[in-house]
């Protein structure tokens, strides 16, 4: 196994609090690694810890408690020229771009060879690379004020990439943009993972962007992981309620309205049928099993909703159907023998 890129051993972040009302505890007790050249999204609402996480792993904060390993260095143990090395590994991209208004796209891109005192022969031909890189190579000579912000989140990434880092932070680059700017700019950010073999670690709220190009993710609430795994598998079987809420309207189904309102936790009559959320991932997903279940058992089978969708390039598939409550636990136990997921959502009828 190669070495985690990040690694979060129990870490901790308080941030003192004047008067009566105690510490906020940002963080508590994180333990996380962020593998090598794969795309992790950390995912939790408004004041989670998001951005104390991000802020870590580039040692603008160090913990509190704990021990975070980023590129093999220690955080909380560095000196101030450990932290310089630290942050030299690790460029980070912003939700807001924080461009300088006052330089072109080859100015604000060749700023940070600049600042790192490299040679000016050098710099150049490394800004007109980049430049090409993220497909601004007509735009080189405009300014932030003259570029779309699908444009200026593209000098962003060139920017974070001038220094050659090992490990880029991404925090809500895609928020401020439209869905269709946002698609290109993911697949710009995987294109970079994939050929130049970068790690990413970005923070978002939104559950789309995760599905989209990570292949890792950790959900974050109140300072705490609440669940984490390969994108692939969190998806298929969401265990704590915030995972699930974030999925809601992002994958599979959403509850039709005529049913959600009917819906009962219990059985009740003789009659009822009960409303069953069946998962289905990998090759399962296209074998035609409700078919199956009505043609050898003779269960009839009503399809409410349903969508099929692809995460990680793997089929993805999810389904609500209604069916007699008192062919439930067979039905379960065939369509799970079977390799499917299914959950009961409630009764109704
Ligand atoms: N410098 C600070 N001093 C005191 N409290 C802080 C400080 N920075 C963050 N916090 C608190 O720590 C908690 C986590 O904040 P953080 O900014 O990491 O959340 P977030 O998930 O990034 O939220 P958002 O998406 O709104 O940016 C919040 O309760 C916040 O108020």
């Amino acid at each position: 196994m190669t070495e985690p890129a990040i690694s979060f051993q129990g870490v901790t972040r308080r941030y003192p609090q004047k008067g009566a009302a105690g510490d906020v505890m940002a963080l508590q007790d994180i333990w996380l690694d962020v593998p090598q050249g794969a795309v992790t999204g950390i995912i939790g609402r408004s004041g989670a810890g998001k951005s104390t996480l991000l802020r870590m792993v580039n040692g603008l904060e160090r913990p509190s408690s704990g021990k975070l390993i980023v590129n093999g260095r220690d955080v909380g143990g560095a000196s101030d020229g450990g932290l310089r090395a630290i942050r030299r590994e690790v460029g980070m991209i912003f939700q807001h771009f924080n461009l300088l208004a006052s330089r072109t796209v080859a100015g604000n891109i060749a700023l940070p060879l600049e600042i790192a005192g490299e040679d000016r022969a050098k710099i150049a031909p490394r800004t007109a690379e980049l430049i090409e890189r993220v497909g601004l190579t007509a735009q080189a000579n405009r300014y932030p004020a003259e570029l779309s912000g699908g444009q200026k989140q593209r000098v962003g990434i060139a920017r974070a990439l001038a220094s050659g880092p090992r490990v880029l932070l991404s925090d809500e680059a895609t928020s401020a943009l439209d869905p269709d700017t946002t698609r290109q700019v993911l697949d710009l950010l995987q294109g970079i993972n994939r050929e130049l073999g970068l790690t990413i670690l970005l923070i978002t709220h939104e559950m789309a962007v995760v599905r989209d190009i990570c292949s890792h993710v950790a959900v974050i609430e109140a300072g705490r992981i609440v669940e984490a795994g390969e994108t692939y598998s969190v998806f298929s079987r969401p265990r704590h309620p915030t995972t699930r809420s974030f999925l809601q309207g992002v994958t599979g189904v959403t509850m039709p309205q005529f049913i959600a309102g009917q819906l009962r936790p219990a059985a009740g009559d003789a009659g009822a049928q009960a409303v069953l959320q069946v998962t289905f991932t990998g090759r399962h997903a296209t074998d035609p099993m409700l078919a199956r279940l009505t043609a050898e058992r003779g269960v009839s089978v009503n399809i409410l909703a349903g969508a099929i969708e692809e995460i990680g390039a793997r089929p993805f598939g999810s389904l609500i159907v209604g069916l007699p409550a008192d062919r439930l636990a067979e039905s379960q136990g065939f369509l799970e023998q079977h390799g499917l997921m299914t959950e009961v959502l409630g009764y109704v009828g």
